[in-house]
């Protein structure tokens, strides 16, 4: 059978992504809603675009077509049925009294597609609908900011996908729209879908990388439980649509700054890895637990402390070369990974994207032998994510 998504490792050369363009959402953002949005600054809008427009302008110069989510949703909107569904659907997120549910429904109703995702992303006022001005709470439906961190709410693992079940509500309709699209877009006909958002647990794309064919590497977070994971494991082992046999959960501290493990761990290579020394102890060691089918629909777990020989063993590698953020320096190290020094795309073996403002790393991941291509980051790093974090990979040529 055809795939329409293929990504059987962290590196192999990126042919497709799943971007989103920053919008008016993130000028909606305001001191008052920064926390409950995830965000620790207001961004300056023209030039978060700006940045986000040279980050896929060197997609494009590297021959991988961004596609951006927010066309594929204009295009499903596009058939009236769905378009109405939709509508239905998305406001039944929204705890909203039954007259502003009526004026929001005739609202939404009568914009054309392309209005209607804007409107989606950017969140409803009030004021827009007709409705008095409440100080309080200007939104009818809330601006979906961190919509341009397309790693999260979905997942591509081997040919299907993981539609997440978000932590925080600020993020679960990104989830919602991403449903919709695999249902009703032809670029995701028959994908089988490994997670669903409705799990009553959380886990994000942060959290899920593909180490390659058989092994995924997930983080035990702030934004992913254990129970996640299990749950995760337990419907690739048994789905024979799934190639996947090893799941290595590795735990990492639970907070804003390393909220998932894509902060501080990426694959950039065959045999090399970034990473937060923070995330371990003196001795490099940390809690890990190597998932495997046990057999009888069930899974097997074995614990482990070292990262190192856990790779060895799941890659079949002699040598693994973990580059230590910021040289691992007390000051450099968290002060890069804050600003996603830790975040890095690969684009091939060997090759990444990255944010300019990490220059310690990026001096350390070249001196590693690694192609780096640097990005701005003034605005962008204000929604704590870095180039892993603004992609979702759809597909990747095997090496
Ligand atoms: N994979 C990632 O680490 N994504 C970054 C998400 C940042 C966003 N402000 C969030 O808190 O969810």
């Amino acid at each position: 059978m055809d795939h329409h998504l293929q990504v059987n490792s962290e590196i192999g050369p990126l042919r497709t992504v799943l971007v989103h363009r920053p919008g008016a959402e993130l000028e909606n953002i305001t001191p008052a809603t920064m926390q409950e949005l995830l965000f620790d600054d207001v961004p300056f809008l023209k030039v978060a675009q700006q940045e986000h427009d040279q980050f896929t302008d060197l997609l494009r110069q590297h021959h991988i077509e961004p596609v951006y989510v927010e066309h594929l949703l204009t295009e499903i909107l596009n058939e009236p049925n769905t378009k109405t569904a939709f509508i239905a659907a998305y406001l039944a997120q929204f705890a909203l009294a039954p007259l502003p549910k009526q004026e929001t429904t005739t609202y939404l109703e009568q914009l054309p597609a392309p209005a209607l995702t804007n409107t989606i992303y950017a969140g409803l006022r009030r004021a827009t609908v007709g409705l008095p001005e409440n100080y309080q709470q200007p939104f009818l439906l809330p601006p979906l900011p961190n919509a341009y961190f397309t790693r999260d709410p979905q997942a591509t693992l081997g040919t299907g996908v993981t539609i997440n079940p978000m932590t925080f509500a600020a993020r679960k309709p990104e989830s919602m729209i991403f449903s919709w699209i695999v249902q009703h877009h032809p670029r995701f006909q028959a994908t089988p879908t490994w997670l669903s958002p409705t799990l009553p647990t959380h886990l994000e794309g942060g959290d899920e990388l593909v180490l390659n064919r058989q092994t995924l590497a997930l983080g035990i977070s702030e934004r992913t439980t254990r129970t996640a994971a299990l749950t995760l494991a337990q419907h690739l082992f048994t789905n024979p649509a799934s190639s996947f046999t090893t799941i290595i959960a590795i735990h990492i501290p639970h907070n804003h700054a390393m909220m998932h493990l894509d902060t501080v761990f990426t694959m950039v290579n065959r045999e090399q890895f970034t990473i937060f020394p923070g995330i371990m102890d003196h001795d490099y060691r940390l809690n890990i637990e190597v998932l495997h089918p046990d057999g009888h629909g069930g899974v097997a777990i074995k614990r482990a402390t070292h990262l190192k020989p856990v790779l060895q063993a799941s890659l079949g590698l002699s040598e693994i070369d973990l580059i230590e953020t910021g040289g691992g320096d007390a000051i450099v190290a968290p002060r890069e990974q804050w600003n996603d020094g830790s975040n890095n795309l690969a684009i091939a073996p060997g090759e990444v994207i990255t944010y300019d403002r990490n220059y310690r790393s990026i001096q350390l991941m070249r001196e590693h032998g690694l192609i780096v291509h640097e990005i701005p980051s003034s605005e962008l790093a204000r929604g704590r994510g870095g180039a892993r974090c603004m992609s979702q990979p759809l597909w990747r040529d095997d090496i």
